[in-house]
């Protein structure tokens, strides 16, 4: 069949970029091959939230004097986990994409020409634009016996019906660390194995060693600088010759773009893919290697949609407008759902140095009046880097209980270029954590 445009993947990007395109007029398909709704709905971002949620209510409640804190029931939190993913079901979403004029297509789609996707021998044309947002797929590490040992994924981690008795974790990034940390406030033995001094070690330095106390509290054995060599059922080989063991073994060593090579669609902002002739090709999301963030891609998918429909009507998109990924460069914002919470956004002190900026860093404990109501014994940090060139903030990281919220903050700040002469003059409200901002403020001189 002819469409305008065909998108290649019914993720959470695949799906915003059909629907920009679909309402702005252009017959739009969308291929999916398992589930609509992507990893993150079945697999990744809400069933893994799902299954830390409980664990957070539970310790911000003991946390307050007064409160008479219960316990977490497993069953339940697996079962309202379960909910969050229609039990595997997209059939609601396939219904959303059906009334949004998303023509989809249920099979493993192929860019097997110019404008040309074949989908189970079926050849589709795009008459504007093929967009590919395909996402990725876990990585795995060159160990001994990897190939014939059966391990969980992320996919396993997030989708389980029954808590393991013990859980090797291998690897201290992002799903490492809220994995190991839900599956032990939901009762399990776990281990997380980090190859490196630190968890999260891309992060502000001090990040790391906050979130591996917090994992420690929970009864989680951090083993830091371990390196692994060998996997067999159940084993986990150090390169020391230790031997770790649990009833499950999770790899979380990262992921790599689903394309045939493994490699990343270079785009540029607007999402056309580089290297390609006539202005046909596009991809966004995890595809692109950019951000493995479902909000980011999706801004990227916004970006696309607009672009290709603004090109449809002989207009060319500028930086910083709808039709532009700009703030891919200056402004990703994260958040590690861990206990403590970790946010943050744009670029590291570590990374703005490596840049040539000249900065200034302002570090903090969250100490204000909100948060000693928040929490008792509240313990948090946070790290400001300001660009002393134009006194605008470049990055901004917060570690404590209940930070999240806190980041969009510093993502309009960084966004909007605000001068810290400026933002002297945003008061946050008393008592609200949000004083730290004051604070951050205060400490760098105003
Ligand atoms: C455990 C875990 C937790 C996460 N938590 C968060 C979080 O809290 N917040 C956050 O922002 N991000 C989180 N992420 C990252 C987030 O899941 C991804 O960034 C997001 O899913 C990317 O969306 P996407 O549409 O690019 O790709 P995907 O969600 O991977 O969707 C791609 C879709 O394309 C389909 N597909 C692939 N190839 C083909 C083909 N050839 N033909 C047809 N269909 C195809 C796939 O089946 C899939 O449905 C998490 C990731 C993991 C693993
Ligand atoms: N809350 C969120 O936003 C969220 C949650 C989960 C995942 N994600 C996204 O998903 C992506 C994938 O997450 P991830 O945790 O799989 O990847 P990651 O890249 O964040 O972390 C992988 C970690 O594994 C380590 N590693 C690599 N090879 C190893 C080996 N052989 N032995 C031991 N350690 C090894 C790396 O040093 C790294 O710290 C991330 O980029 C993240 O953006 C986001």
């Amino acid at each position: 069949m002819d469409f305008d445009v065909i998108v290649i993947g019914g993720g959470p990007v695949g799906e915003n970029v059909a629907w920009r395109t679909a309402a702005g007029g252009l017959s739009t398909a969308m291929i999916e091959k398992e589930l609509v709704g992507g990893e993150c709905s079945y697999w990744a971002c809400m069933p893994s939230k799902a299954l830390l949620r409980p664990g957070h209510a539970l310790a911000a409640a003991r946390r307050v004097r007064g409160v008479d804190a219960g316990s977490l029931n497993p069953r339940e939190v697996l079962a309202r986990r379960t909910g969050f993913t229609s039990d595997w079901d997209d059939s609601g979403q396939v219904e959303w994409a059906e009334s949004e004029n998303i023509h989809v297509i249920r099979g493993d789609g192929e860019v097997t020409g110019e404008r040309e996707v074949t989908v189970g021998g079926e050849v589709h044309r795009a008459r504007q634009a093929v967009v590919v947002c395909t996402g990725s797929v876990p990585k795995m590490p060159p160990l001994d016996g990897i190939d014939g040992t059966p391990v969980w994924t992320s996919r396993e981690a997030t989708s389980a019906r029954e808590v393991p008795d013990s859980l090797v974790v291998l690897g201290g990034g992002v799903v490492g660390v809220e994995m190991a940390q839900a599956w032990a406030r939901l009762g399990s033995k776990v281990t997380l194995v980090v190859s490196g001094d630190r968890p999260l070690p891309r992060l502000e330095e001090f990040v790391g060693p906050l979130v591996a106390e917090g994992l420690r509290e929970d009864g989680v054995e951090v083993l830091l600088n371990a390196r692994a060599s060998a996997i067999a059922p159940g084993a986990l080989t150090l390169q020391d010759g230790r031997v770790v063991r649990g009833s499950e073994i999770l790899v979380a060593t990262g992921r790599v773009p689903a394309t045939k090579d493994g490699k990343p669609l270079t785009i540029d902002d607007t999402g056309l893919v580089s290297d390609v002739d006539g202005r046909w090709l596009y991809a966004a999301g995890d595809v692109t290697g950019r951000a493995l963030l479902t909000h980011q891609g999706k801004y990227q998918a916004r970006a696309v949609g607009t672009a290709i429909l603004e090109r449809s009507r002989g207009f060319e998109p500028k930086p910083w407008s709808a039709g532009q990924a700009s703030a891919d460069h200056v402004a990703v914002p994260q958040v590690v759902f861990t206990d403590p919470e970790v946010a943050f956004v744009g670029h590291t002190a570590a990374e703005a140095r490596a840049a040539g900026r000249e900065i200034r860093v302002v570090d903090l404990d969250i100490a204000v009046a909100g948060s000693s109501l928040h929490a008792d014994g509240y313990r948090g940090k946070t790290r400001m880097v300001v660009d002393e060139r134009t006194r605008t903030l470049v990055g901004v990281t917060f570690v404590g209980q209940d930070v999240a919220e806190l980041l969009h903050s510093a993502t309009v700040a960084i966004v909007g270029e605000v001068t810290v002469d400026r933002l002297w003059h945003a008061v946050p409200s008393y008592p609200t954590i949000s004083e730290v901002w004051l604070r951050l403020l205060e400490a760098y001189g105003l």
